[in-house]
């Protein structure tokens, strides 16, 4: 299978601030990879680099077959990776719908357009010409993953996507991502919701302080052991 994603070797910050070392991380076609971590450990700075908004100082990093010098926060999207940010980036003053094009103003064509994208998250159709912010958290963040998915992307990278959302939709969001990884779409979830990891994930990376400390199997029947990469 190939590698949709990899860094080797990465070292990454921002200005005077060293946050990635030497990290070592890959998404092959068809894979459902959690990066895990606690608070500040540099889960959302992995996002920033591959996007280039935090500064690459050594190391490779492959988006789809491309390796390009210099990072810029379109070229993800090019390449077929589409990032679902951490506090989901709805924008104000555009309904649903506008929002849900914009997604696919940045990708390619492909499976998933408007009417696909309605009967995957029929609670988008019935909002559609209202305000994306006027959602609910849980609804905002189907929004941001429809989002992604008008793109039409090879590799969704999910950024705390559980964050400040109830429990009984973390089941709802297990079922989305399952459905759109049957369909073809492979999954980076960068998460510390260990029941969603669970899930959702067959294979992990914990992150410490920068580094990869651990990597491995997600065992459903062992979930707890990963526990201490995310709790204080
Ligand atoms: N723009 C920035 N400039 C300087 N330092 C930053 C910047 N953004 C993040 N950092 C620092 O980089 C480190 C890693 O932050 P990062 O947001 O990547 O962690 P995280 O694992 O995603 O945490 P969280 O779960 O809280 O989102 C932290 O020490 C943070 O203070």
């Amino acid at each position: 299978m190939s590698e949709l994603l990899s860094f080797k070797g990465v070292n990454a910050g921002y200005g005077a601030a060293h946050v990635l070392h030497d990290m070592n991380l890959s998404v092959r076609q068809g894979e459902k990879v959690a990066l895990i971590g606690r608070n500040g450990v540099g889960k959302t700075t992995v996002v920033n680099t591959l996007l280039g908004l935090a500064s690459l100082r050594s190391g490779d990093i492959r988006l789809g077959q491309r390796q390009p010098r210099r990072l810029r926060p379109y070229m993800a999207a090019n390449n077929g990776i589409m990032v679902v940010p951490q506090g989901r980036r709805i924008v104000p003053n555009l309904t649903v719908e506008e929002n849900l094009m914009l997604g696919a103003a940045v990708g390619r064509a492909g499976p998933w357009r408007l009417d696909s994208l309605y009967r995957l998250f029929p609670i988008l159709r019935e909002r559609a010409h209202t305000p994306g912010t006027a959602m609910s958290g849980g609804q905002q963040q189907m929004l941001a993953i429809g989002r992604a998915m008008m793109a039409n992307p090879e590799l969704i990278v999910l950024d705390e996507p559980t964050e400040g959302l109830a429990p009984v939709i973390v089941d709802q969001l297990a079922e989305i991502l399952n459905q759109l990884a049957e369909q073809g779409t492979s999954l980076l979830l960068i998460e510390q919701n260990l029941s969603l990891v669970g899930r959702v994930a067959e294979r992990y990376y914990a992150l410490s302080k920068g580094s990869v400390v651990a990597e491995g199997k997600v065992r459903q029947d062992h979930i707890m052991e990963l526990q201490q990469h995310v709790v204080v």
